[in-house]
């Protein structure tokens, strides 16, 4: 309790002052009673001319204001004039993304933009900022107060804080007992409202769309999977993009793409002479996005050495470039992405577990396109406009039965087959009318040109006397009696359906 008001001039009664409104906002009945009642407290307390209590939206994306006190009074100004998204509040910005006190006591207008104080109030001098926490330890809003003349807010912070996310807890508990109905949402469509620049509105991609949005102001390392061509990397950049660290660079390393000495140095950085040919110091990928985000793409291929050094960085929060003795302290947002099976991997020795954990605390896993439904063809026309726009051709026209036909193909690219398709189309096609022949689509899509009622049967019958074999160690005469087959009958098969010992080694080495 001292380190709470050892800097105020008269402690004791601040803290009576103090528990009083502890008190008040308990016996709070509603949502809004209790966000004024936590304004009102905050500038009767401290003394401020104003205060401001802001909210993050449950998706984390908008931050609103949700209760004003000024000079004594419930102020209500037009909200509809101020932003109810913060992205261009830097102050506030700041301070939501390092979760941190901000606190100014000399506010110059001419360094930081402070639109969101009210501006015929006058001229404001110092102001203290508070990001507020919820239950979950999630930075969910900010307690702000501000002075017209120059002064000591900062003695105020630890007990407002506290009362701040007092309030944000009773909030919580208000709404559990009695959800409020949800706001009007202001677009017509509530399901379709943010792709953060992805296409797509089939549920599966609505599902990844709500993942991306718990994690936009959250710096939780976050691990996409999905096949080949989904879109990990896209939506490793919307989250970035669309998230609060947008305005710090995003950095991107393939892990596959380097031999394991360059990736290393590459990754983090070295002093000059470190080894031959390191002729001046370089900084890493690491140490180049401190305070922004670093993507690693196949992460499932990093050198089990790298990855101990991963680690480290992960849990100690620095870097140590190659011959060096010195560590550096950084901020980086790691986000993965891997189209491997990462627990497989684990389980085989072949990825740190420790790392694999520390990675993939928030998974998010793209669909493969064929489970996306009309997610296709709506793809499939915003590329050919995208691509007619830019080779200067007039808008392209879709044949009868083409977007059908690419909507039944199962696309192993996923995305970027579908996007090589279409451009591959737009130049063969002629009066840009894309026809099912632009599309050069493999003969299994092709209903006329189909495999054979025969040719299927007989490549269930392999696979069924490939597994039996394989379940027998390639033991036949145990294989035909599992079949009830008699040996030789089981050889015939074998042969006619060309089975040969190699099929069966290299079936074993993909199941493992
Ligand atoms: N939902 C989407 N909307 C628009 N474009 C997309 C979408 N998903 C993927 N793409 C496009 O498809 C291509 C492949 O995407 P991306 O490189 O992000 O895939 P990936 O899963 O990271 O691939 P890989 O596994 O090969 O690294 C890119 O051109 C990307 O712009």
């Amino acid at each position: 309790m001292p380190a709470l008001f050892g800097q105020l001039a008269q402690p004791l009664h601040y803290a009576e002052r103090l528990l009083a409104s502890f008190t008040q906002l308990a016996r709070s009945r509603s949502k809004q009673q209790l966000q004024d009642g936590l304004a009102e407290a905050a500038g009767t307390l401290s003394g401020a001319a104003l205060s401001q209590l802001y909210l993050l939206d449950v998706t984390h994306t908008q931050l609103t204001l949700t209760a004003e006190w000024l000079d004594g009074r419930r102020y209500e100004r037009d909200t509809g004039a101020l932003s109810s998204d913060y992205r261009d509040e830097q102050l506030l910005q700041y301070c939501l993304t390092q979760n941190q006190p901000l606190y100014i006591e000399q506010l110059d207008n001419h360094l930081y933009a402070t639109d969101f104080l009210p501006a015929d109030a006058g001229n404001w001098c110092s102001l203290l900022c508070l990001p507020l926490q919820d239950d979950q330890q999630h930075v969910s809003g900010l307690l702000l107060l501000a002075s017209r003349e120059a002064a000591q807010l900062k003695v105020y912070g630890d007990s407002l804080h506290l009362l701040g996310n007092f309030t944000l807890h009773q909030l919580q508990l208000l709404q559990q007992a009695r959800p409020e109905p949800a706001p009007r949402p202001a677009e017509p469509t509530p399901a379709l409202s943010r792709s953060y620049g992805l296409i797509g509105e089939s549920p599966a991609m609505q599902q990844v769309y709500q993942l991306i949005s718990k994690v936009l102001h959250n710096p939780v390392t976050v691990m996409i999977t999905g096949e080949t061509g989904t879109g990990k990397e896209l939506v490793a950049r919307a989250i970035h993009d669309y998230g609060s660290r947008r305005s710090q660079r995003f950095v991107v390393q393939n892990c596959a793409a380097l031999p394991e000495h360059l990736l290393e140095s590459e990754l983090f950085g070295y002093r000059k002479g470190a080894f031959t040919g390191a002729d001046r110091d370089y900084r890493g990928l690491i140490d180049n996005a401190h305070c922004g985000t670093l993507f690693l793409d196949e992460i499932g291929d990093m050198p089990l050495t790298l990855q101990a050094k991963l680690l480290r960085v992960l849990q100690e929060g620095e870097v140590r470039p190659l011959g060096s003795n010195e560590t550096r302290k950084v901020d980086v947002r790691i986000i993965t992405a891997t189209h491997q099976n990462l627990p497989e991997m684990v389980s085989q020795g072949r990825f740190r577990e420790d790392l694999y954990y520390r990675l993939a605390p928030f998974p998010i896993d793209l669909p493969p396109l064929r489970e996306r439904g009309d997610d296709i063809q709506l793809l499939a026309r915003r590329f050919a406009e995208e691509a007619c726009r830019f080779l200067n051709r007039d808008a392209c026209q879709w044949a009868g039965g083409t977007l059908e036909q690419l909507r039944d193909y199962g696309f192993p690219g996923n995305v970027r087959e579908l996007k090589g398709m279409i451009a591959r189309a737009l130049l063969l096609c002629e009066g840009n009318l894309l026809l099912p022949e632009h599309f050069n689509l493999p003969d299994d899509s092709n209903p006329s040109s189909a495999m054979s009622l025969r040719d299927r049967l007989e490549r269930v019958e392999r696979n069924l006397l490939l597994e039996c074999l394989q379940r027998n160690q390639g033991n036949q005469t145990s294989a035909a009696s599992e079949l009830g087959l008699p040996r030789r009958t089981l050889l015939y098969r074998m042969q006619r359906l060309n089975i040969n010992p190699a099929d069966l080694k290299a079936r074993e080495r993909n199941h493992v």
